[in-house]
């Protein structure tokens, strides 16, 4: 690791132990990024990037296990081996906050809004009255008339204005990095659009450093920095966002981006991707790639660097004579 990373994970790997199976989750997925990134992590429902995230987060509950290989380096520290209480203490809200999945639902309806701001605050020492002023200095940032958003209860609130407040409370300690877990899906594209302007606008501004995950590449297109695509808990691509969606190497990159009208051009050549289930030999994608060779279906590619982006794909691998 260079000491200039801000976040490196290095062979991260987690998975869910049942009782008669083992879930791989995430698998071996090595990434990093740089100080103001906002890096858009994206991958159909089950691709792991929920589990990825709290892996950063240090969430991860039984029956899920972090496997013992994993690192993940922020800021030249390794998040994984600090203890508890210090990874709590000097890291989470502090320096790597959270907007998590169906994140509307986890406002407490009993409290006021500015409740949630105290409490996120209680363990970290601050005044009230710091509190109140950054809160409201937030509410406004994020387009909410603060005094009285601050006085409401959330069940007062739209699902807009709800999801406006959970990233005005992220920013309540000043991270560097906010991880925003599909944080505007479950709205409708204006306020989607809306939202998403004001994250830019946060990153812009005071530079806060995001990660954004979502299922629908035309968000991480017209969000992102950085691209890194996640298919069967496996790294399949990762780059700048502007190269991905414009060149897209992977195949399962360039049908996610092919079956978007917004970005894959005009309705004629709009194409669905095509359905099937990971695959456990071989490529995980080879019973839905169109660039299918024989060499995909037993063997499993790495990570290829091609000029700076890296591609999980034998297309761009050595393997001739195979
Ligand atoms: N608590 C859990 N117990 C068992 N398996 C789990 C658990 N959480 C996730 N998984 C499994 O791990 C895999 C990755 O799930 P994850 O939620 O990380 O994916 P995702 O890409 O975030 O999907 P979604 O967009 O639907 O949230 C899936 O196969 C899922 O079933």
């Amino acid at each position: 690791m260079s000491f200039s990373t801000f976040l490196e994970t290095r062979n991260l790997s987690v998975s869910y132990y049942m009782e008669r199976t083992k879930i791989p989750a995430v698998k071996d997925v090595s990434f990093s990024m740089e100080k103001g990134e906002i890096l858009g992590i994206i991958g159909e429902s089950g691709s792991g990037k929920s589990t990825l995230a709290k892996a950063i987060l240090r969430a991860i509950k039984p029956p899920g296990k972090i496997e013992p290989s994993s690192k993940i380096f922020f800021k030249g520290r390794e998040l994984l081996s600090m203890k508890e209480t210090d990874f709590k203490k000097e890291i989470l809200w502090k320096s790597i906050s959270y907007v998590p999945q169906a994140s509307q639902n986890s406002l407490n309806n009993t409290m006021r809004v500015i409740d949630h701001f105290y409490d996120t605050a209680y363990s970290h020492g601050l005044s009230k009255e710091k509190v109140t002023e950054k809160a409201l200095e937030l509410l406004k940032m994020v387009k909410l008339d603060p005094e009285r958003v601050a006085r409401a209860y959330p069940f007062q609130l739209s699902g807009g204005m709800k999801q406006r407040v959970l990233i005005a409370l992220s920013l309540l300690l000043d991270p560097d990095l906010v991880i925003m877990d599909e944080a505007v899906s479950s709205l409708d594209v204006a306020t989607q659009r809306y939202i998403l302007e004001i994250i830019k606008d946060i990153n812009k501004n005071i530079g806060t450093s995001i990660i954004f995950i979502t299922h629908d590449i035309s968000i991480s297109a017209y969000l992102s920095t950085d691209i890194l695509v996640l298919y069967a808990g496996e790294l399949m691509e990762e780059g700048k966002a502007e190269a991905v969606i414009k060149t897209p190497l992977h195949p399962y990159t360039a049908d996610l981006i092919s079956s978007v009208p917004s970005i894959g051009g005009s309705m004629q050549n709009i194409r669905p991707i095509k359905e099937g289930q990971p695959s456990l030999v071989g490529c995980p994608f080879n019973a839905r790639c169109n660039k299918l060779m024989d060499y995909c279906k037993l063997n499993h590619p790495e990570v290829y660097d091609v000029n700076g982006r890296k591609v999980r794909c034998f297309l761009y691998g050595n393997n001739k004579d195979k």
